[in-house]
């Protein structure tokens, strides 16, 4: 009785928000604390880069003819344009997202793996003609350069066309009225031009698909080096190439992530997307081409069972997850302890779920050492990706603990007691 009554308590006030919202302007909320943290997040990570990576490699900061070559923003046009139509290549299924505020569901093209395999068939088809796909080490600093100020641009036509977007369509949280704020964190929710998701399109595809060919292009580079690839590089290359193919695999699961549902699509994500990933993700592999190691069989062993335990953990529990959000009466599923909370929805507290928290985290920061262990421990540049993983992953805990604590009330707090620990088992 109590919880049918808080149920519909909560409905009604969910729906009074969704009827009567509008921009939040004021005092300091939870929000706007998230917004400093995520801003403290990003000059930690700076900050990082400045004094622990930049003093190690590359030996001195690049001059301003290794930043600019003509030929970067052609490379980088051609392949947005490529993933444009990738985009419309009538192959996959439509998927629908989650409900909007308005009671409407937005169709998804599920054809970023097919994306992936054309994309990957074209590379090796101009490799196959002779293309020196090794410069793409050289082409490094413009081609981010390029990406920088493609994202910039790209953030302030997205921050303009969000005024004239319904109030409906804005993220709850890009919406303080601080111009500088709100162009960080993104105002509108799902940017599209006509059937085109501006965001989800970022999402995956372009930095992630061009993350693994910049990782061929360093491979390359060492084969002109040095004449064939260290068993390192080809580690990398492989660990990567799987992290991005399951990504690509799963597309649909990203329509629930907290970055389609809840996030605006503003400089943060914009930049996170084209620029931080493709060219950070994949430090490693650049590194390898200036610091070459040499990998015992046992080292790589190691490593690779290591790399399928984190792969295994990842994989798992967001599966179970996924399931389970899809249909708990699925056998895979049906059989796992849940609670029960006001929403109606119901909580995980076996099976992964009940391990940590974050399973999912757990797993992928297995894989994020792993891809980290083939360059050794002369240098702290390919560690740069785990400690600033841990970081965001820590932070993005926190943020949607604070989430599920407000959908969830009391339930929530039931679920922590039943499994205490975040990430890791018996540490955080
Ligand atoms: N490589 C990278 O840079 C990054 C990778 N990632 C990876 O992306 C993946 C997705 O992560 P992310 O989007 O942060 O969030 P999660 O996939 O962890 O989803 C969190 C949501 O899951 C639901 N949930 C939480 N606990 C339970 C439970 N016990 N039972 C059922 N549902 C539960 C809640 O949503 P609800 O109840 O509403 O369904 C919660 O908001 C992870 O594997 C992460 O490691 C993430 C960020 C960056
Ligand atoms: C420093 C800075 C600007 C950070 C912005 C954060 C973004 C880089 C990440 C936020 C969430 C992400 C996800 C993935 C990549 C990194 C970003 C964009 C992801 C696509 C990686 C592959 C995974 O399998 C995933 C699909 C689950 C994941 C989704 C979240």
């Amino acid at each position: 009785m109590n919880q049918r009554l808080t149920r519909s308590t909560r409905r009604a006030q969910t729906s009074a928000k969704a009827d009567q919202w509008s921009p939040p302007v004021g005092p300091p909320t939870p929000r706007r604390l998230c917004f400093c943290q995520g801003l403290f997040v990003c000059l930690f990570v700076c900050l990082s880069v400045c004094l622990f990576v930049c003093p190690l490699w590359p030996p001195a900061l690049p001059s301003s003819d290794q930043l600019w070559d003509p030929l970067a923003p052609v490379v980088l046009l051609g392949w947005m344009g490529l993933h444009i139509l990738l985009y419309f290549l009538p192959v996959g299924k439509v998927s629908d997202g989650l409900t909007l505020r308005d009671g409407s569901r937005l169709k998804y093209p599920i054809n970023g793996f097919h994306a992936l395999c054309i994309s990957s068939g074209l590379v090796m088809l101009f490799l196959g003609l002779g293309a020196p796909l090794g410069r793409l080490f050289e082409l490094l600093p413009p081609l981010a350069v390029c990406a920088i100020g493609a994202s910039f641009l790209f953030s302030i036509y997205l921050y303009i066309r969000s005024f004239w977007a319904p109030s409906h369509a804005l993220a709850l949280g890009g919406n303080t009225g601080n111009p500088l704020y709100d162009f960080f964190i993104g105002r509108e929710l799902n940017p599209r031009i006509g059937s085109f998701d501006l965001k989800y399109f970022c999402e995956l595809r372009p930095g992630l698909i061009g993350w693994v060919v910049i990782n061929l292009g360093m491979l390359m580079k060492e084969v002109e080096l040095r004449g064939s690839p260290s068993l390192a590089m080809i580690l990398v290359n492989c660990f990567q190439l799987l992290y991005v193919a399951d990504a690509l695999w799963n597309e649909e699961a990203v329509l629930t992530t907290m970055d389609i549902v809840h996030d605006g699509f503003g400089f943060m994500l914009v930049f996170g997307d084209l620029a931080w990933v493709p060219f950070t993700y994949g430090l490693q592999a650049a590194f390898l081409v200036v610091h070459p190691q040499s990998l015992s069989a046992l080292g790589a062993a190691v490593i690779i069972v290591l790399n399928g335990i984190g792969y295994y953990i990842f994989r798992k529990s967001n599966s179970q997850k996924n399931q389970f959000r899809r249909d708990p009466t699925h056998p895979s599923v049906s059989k796992l302890e849940t609670i029960a909370t006001a929403t109606g929805k119901r909580l995980l507290v076996s099976g992964w779920w009940g391990l940590v928290r974050h399973p999912n985290y757990l797993g992928d920061l297995l894989m994020a050492l792993a891809w980290s262990l083939p360059c050794g421990f002369s240098h702290l540049l390919p560690y740069f990706y785990v400690v600033y993983f841990t970081i965001l992953l820590i932070h993005r805990e926190a943020r949607d603990e604070r989430q599920c604590r407000d959908k969830y009330g009391v339930a929530w707090d039931t679920y922590c007691r039943r499994v205490p620990y975040r990430i890791f088992p018996y540490i955080y």
